[in-house]
C-alpha cells in the first residue's frame, strides 16, 4: 500500500482522508500548524490522493530544487486544466515540450539581464505612481497600486502608454475573467476533481461545460485582441514580449495561438502578485515606521533630493534587505502552486510514487526557525551584518526569495518583479511618510498585520487607507522632471 512508504501525517477518515479537517481558506495556516506536530515533511490525504507537505526550506530545496527533474509536473486539476484552460495556461501545464518552449521565450525576455531593459519604463511608472498619490490622495491607494502593477507588466508584454493615467483601464476585462476562473476552479467548487469518474459524462454533455466553454471563448477573444493590438513600448528601447515572440516564433517553436495564450498568462500571473506584494510592503511600513525611517535615512543619503533610480540600487542594502523581508514576512502566494511527481523516486527513506502532489508551504518555510528567528517580526536587519551589508545567502533559501517558489517551476517573472518592487518601494519611501488615516474622533483607522483575504492563490491585506505625506520640498516638480517627456498624468 502506498501510504506505508510516505511520511506520516494527521490521521484522517477511511476514504475521505483529511478532507473534513481542511479549511476552505487559509489552508497554509492549518498546514503550518500541522508542521509543528508532524515535522517538515508529512502527508495529508484528500480522499485517496496523497499530498505531501514541504514545511522547511531545506526539505523544499531537496525535493523541488535538487530533484526537480522528477518534481516539476502539475496536478491534474481537471476542472481548471481540462475544461477552463484547455491546457493553454502555462502555470498549470505539465513540464512538456510546449511548456519548455514558453519558459524559454519568457526567460529570454525576463531573465536577470534582459529584465534591465525595462528599467527605464519601471522608473517612470514609479514616478507616475508617486505623482498620482500626491495629486489624488482621495483615490483609494490600492487602486493606484493595482494600476501601477498592471501597467508595468502590461507594457512589457503589449507595449503602449502607461495605463496609470488612462481613463479606461484596458486590463479590466482580463481581471474580471481571471477572477471568474479563480472562483470557479477553486478545489472546493470542483465536483469532477473529487469524483473524476464524472469526467467522461462532462466531456459528452455540453450543458455541464457551458460556464467553462464561455470562459475559454471570452478569454481567447481578449487574448487575440490584446496580442493583435500590441505596439512598441512608447518612448523606450525595450522590446515587448509580443514583438520578440513574433520575431522569433520559429526559434521558440511556437504558433501564434500559443504565443497569444502565453502572453495573456504572463499578465495574469504577474499582475495581482505584484500588486499584493506591494500592498504587503505598505502594510509593513505602517506597522513598522522605524523601519521606514531607517530606509529613508539611507535613501536620503544616497539620492538626496533626486528620485531614486536603478543605478542607486547597489548603494541601498537596507532597502534590498527590506524587500527580502517583505516577501518573507507575508509571502503573497503562501502555498505556491502544487508540484507533482512525474516518476517514482526515493527521498529520506520514503518512496514517492509518480502522481504524488507536493504542497510547497512557503508560509512555513519563511517561518523556518533555523533560518529566521522571531519570524512574525518585520525586521530587515536579519539580512544584514553589523556594518549594514547584506549577509551571505543560505543555499536553501533561493537567495532569500522563497516567495517565488522552487525548481524548474520557479516564478519566471521573479527578477522583473523584484525590479518593479525595488523601484516602487524606493519611490514611495523617498517621496512620502506613510500614515494611517484617522476617523472623525481622530483615532487611526488601521488594518491588522493578519487582516488578510484569501483569494485562493494570493492572500493579500484587506482594503485599507493611507495618508501619503510628502517628504520633499517641490516634490511635484521633481516627479515631473523624472517623468521627462514620456508621460503626462491626469
Ligand atoms: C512579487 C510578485 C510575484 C510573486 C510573489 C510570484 C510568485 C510565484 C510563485 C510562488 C509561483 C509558483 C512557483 C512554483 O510552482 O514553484 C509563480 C509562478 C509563476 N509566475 Fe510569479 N510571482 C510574482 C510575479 C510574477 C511576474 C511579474 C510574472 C510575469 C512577468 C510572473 C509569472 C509567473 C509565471 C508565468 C509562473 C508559472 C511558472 C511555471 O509554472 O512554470 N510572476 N510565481
Amino acid at each position: 500500500k502506498q501510504s506505508c512508504r510516505l511520511p506520516s501525517g494527521p490521521p484522517g477518515l477511511p476514504l475521505l482522508g483529511n478532507l473534513l479537517q481542511l479549511p476552505s481558506t487559509y489552508l497554509f495556516r492549518k498546514l503550518h500548524a500541522w508542521s509543528h506536530e508532524y515535522g517538515p515533511l508529512y502527508t495529508i490525504w484528500m480522499g485517496t490522493q496523497p499530498f505531501v507537505v514541504l514545511g522547511s526550506a531545506a526539505v523544499a530545496a531537496d525535493v523541488l530544487d535538487r530533484l526537480s527533474a522528477v518534481t516539476s509536473d502539475r496536478p491534474p486539476m481537471i476542472k481548471a486544466r481540462q475544461f477552463f484552460f484547455r491546457d493553454m495556461i502555462l502555470v498549470s501545464q505539465d513540464h512538456t515540450p510546449m511548456w519548455r518552449a514558453q519558459r524559454r521565450a519568457i526567460h529570454a525576455n525576463f531573465n536577470i539581464r534582459a529584465a534591465t531593459s525595462y528599467n527605464l519604463m519601471q522608473e517612470q511608472e514609479a514616478a507616475c505612481l508617486a505623482l498620482r498619490l500626491l495629486r489624488r490622495p482621495d483615490k483609494p491607494f490600492r487602486e493606484c497600486l493595482h494600476r501601477f502593477g498592471a501597467s508595468v507588466i502590461f507594457r512589457s508584454c503589449y507595449g503602449g502608454q502607461s495605463i496609470q493615467h488612462l481613463k479606461i483601464d484596458p486590463t479590466k476585462r482580463i481581471d474580471e475573467l481571471t477572477e471568474q476562473a479563480m472562483h470557479a476552479t477553486a478545489p472546493q467548487r470542483s465536483v469532477v476533481d473529487t469524483l473524476p469518474i464524472l469526467n467522461p459524462l462532462i466531456c459528452r454533455v455540453k450543458w455541464f461545460r457551458r460556464q467553462a466553454d464561455k470562459w475559454f471563448t471570452d478569454m481567447e477573444q481578449e487574448a487575440i485582441r490584446l496580442y493583435d493590438a500590441a505596439v512598441s513600448t512608447d518612448g523606450f528601447d525595450a522590446t515587448t514580449l509580443v514583438h520578440d515572440v513574433n520575431t522569433n516564433m520559429e526559434k521558440y517553436g511556437m504558433t501564434k495561438h500559443d504565443a497569444m495564450w502565453m502572453t495573456m498568462t504572463l499578465f495574469m500571473a504577474g499582475q495581482e502578485t505584484t500588486d499584493t506584494t506591494l500592498c504587503i510592503f505598505v502594510l509593513a511600513m505602517l506597522h513598522y515606521p522605524e523601519v521606514a525611517q531607517e530606509a529613508q535615512r539611507q535613501l536620503d543619503a544616497v539620492c538626496g533630493d533626486f528620485p531614486p533610480t536603478f543605478e542607486d540600487r547597489a548603494k541601498l542594502p537596507y532597502l534590498e534587505a527590506l524587500l527580502k523581508e517583505t516577501t518573507r514576512w507575508k509571502p503573497g502566494v503562501p502555498l505556491s502552486i502544487p508540484h507533482m511527481a512525474s516518476e517514482d523516486f526515493e527521498y529520506k527513506g520514503y518512496t514517492f510514487k509518480k502522481g504524488t502532489v507536493f504542497l510547497d508551504n512557503l508560509w512555513s518555510q519563511t517561518r523556518d526557525p533555523h533560518l529566521y528567528r522571531n519570524p512574525e517580526l518585520f525586521d530587515p536587519s536579519r539580512f544584514l551584518d553589523d556594518s549594514g551589508n547584506l549577509l551571505p545567502i543560505n543555499p536553501d533559501t533561493r537567495a532569500d526569495q522563497l516567495a517565488f517558489g522552487h525548481g524548474r517551476r520557479v516564478c519566471v517573472g521573479r527578477d522583473f518583479a523584484l525590479n518593479t518592487m525595488f523601484i516602487a518601494c524606493a519611490y514611495l519611501l523617498w517621496a512620502f511618510r506613510l500614515e494611517w488615516p484617522r476617523d472623525e474622533h481622530g483615532s487611526e483607522v488601521i488594518c491588522g498585520v493578519d487582516d488578510f483575504r484569501d483569494t485562493t492563490v494570493t492572500v493579500s491585506p484587506r482594503d485599507f487607507g493611507i495618508v501619503p505625506r510628502p517628504r520633499k520640498e517641490g516634490l511635484e516638480e521633481r516627479l515631473l522632471a523624472a517623468l521627462k517627456e514620456h508621460d503626462i498624468i491626469d
